[in-house]
């Protein structure tokens, strides 16, 4: 699958060793947590909160071991950030703390970490709670990815995409930055399935859902199958000209699968590309989105199908692609 995926959005353990990030400015802790682990799982450390907000992004961890007291950003500061970021929110936290009063332990949840260790830490039991947490995080990442992905094509469904298009707008309209929406869709689908039958039909859908997820390749990009034959690329922080060029390589990688479609003028499967783009307002709707970028897909069509076309979202100034 192509990194344009976001399902889950952190990796699953199954069927390979745990990643596991100890975050503690003092290496000697570290190194004794990574030993302990070390056989068993491929560990990682951090000496500061930065590091480990950075570490966490990049390549999500399936676990992250985190030292309460540390310089700014502190533990719960850390623990913090990672909940509020769509990108790292599902990376269960362990705190190790030497403070076992209550109201520390309060900070501990309250902050959103899944369980705690207090220091000096029993070697067995903290090699069980970490094996306890890795199962239940195993577990949650096959759900999440049987609820997000499409089970013909294997990239994202349309509840992923509807998730990730509510997230991505609630993060450019923070930072400013524009968010486009690629939607295409099959030319001549039904004519195709009636020529060639509905088990062609599949196979070009899976084609077609590789192609274009090829074609989007940044990290928090999401390629969707949003309905039978339609498609979304949602392309966060892309202007309007960047967006049409990725909107021509899904069409010409489509064209180039080459699957011949005998009732159509071309001779071969084809999609109809609309783009819409939109610097998001807080508070502001998707919707307008969706809509523009539709608006743009019948224009394709209308314009005689494998083409792609460009529309303002309404009330925004026309973008110049
Ligand atoms: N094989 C297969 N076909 C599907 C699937 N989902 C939807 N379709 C078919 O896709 C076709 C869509 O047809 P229309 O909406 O008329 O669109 P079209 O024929 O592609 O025409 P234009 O979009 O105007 O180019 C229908 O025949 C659906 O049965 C699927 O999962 N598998």
């Amino acid at each position: 699958m192509s990194s344009a995926e976001r399902i889950p959005s952190t990796p699953l353990v199954t069927g390979r060793r745990a990643r596991i990030l100890v975050v503690d400015d003092q290496p000697t802790n570290i190194l004794t947590l990574h030993r302990l682990f070390e056989d068993e799982h491929d560990m990682f450390m951090a000496t500061g909160g930065e590091q480990a907000l950075a570490f966490c992004r990049r390549t999500p961890p399936d676990l992250v071991l985190l030292d309460v007291v540390m310089p700014e950003p502190g533990g719960l500061a850390v623990c913090r950030a990672l909940a509020a970021d769509p990108a790292t929110r599902d990376i269960p936290v362990i705190f190790v703390t030497g403070v076992d009063d209550p109201d520390g332990e309060a900070a501990c949840w309250d902050a959103g970490g899944v369980d705690f260790i207090t220091k000096p830490f029993n070697a067995r039991t903290v090699s069980h709670r970490v094996r306890a947490h890795l199962t239940l995080k195993q577990q949650a990442d096959l759900l999440r990815r049987l609820a997000w992905v499409d089970g013909l094509t294997g990239i994202a469904n349309r509840r992923h995409f509807d998730d990730c298009l509510q997230d991505e707008w609630s993060r450019c309209a923070r930072l400013g930055s524009p968010l486009s929406l690629v939607s295409f869709d099959i030319d001549h689908f039904k004519r195709f399935n009636d020529s060639k039958g509905h088990l062609a039909g599949d196979d070009a859908l899976r084609e077609v859902a590789e192609a274009a997820a090829a074609c989007v390749s940044r990290p928090g990009d999401l390629v969707a199958r949003t309905g039978g034959e339609e498609f979304a690329a949602l392309l966060s922080h892309v202007d309007a000209h960047g967006a049409a060029i990725v909107a021509e390589h899904i069409r010409q990688a489509v064209a180039e699968l080459a699957i011949a479609h005998p009732d159509s003028d071309l001779g071969r499967i084809s999609v109809s590309v609309g783009v819409a783009t939109v610097v998001p307002v807080p508070g502001g709707e998707p919707e307008v989105l969706l809509a523009a970028a539709d608006r743009a897909l019948y224009s394709a069509k209308a314009a005689g199908r494998n083409c792609v076309r460009v529309e303002p979202v309404a009330g925004e100034p026309a973008l110049a692609p």
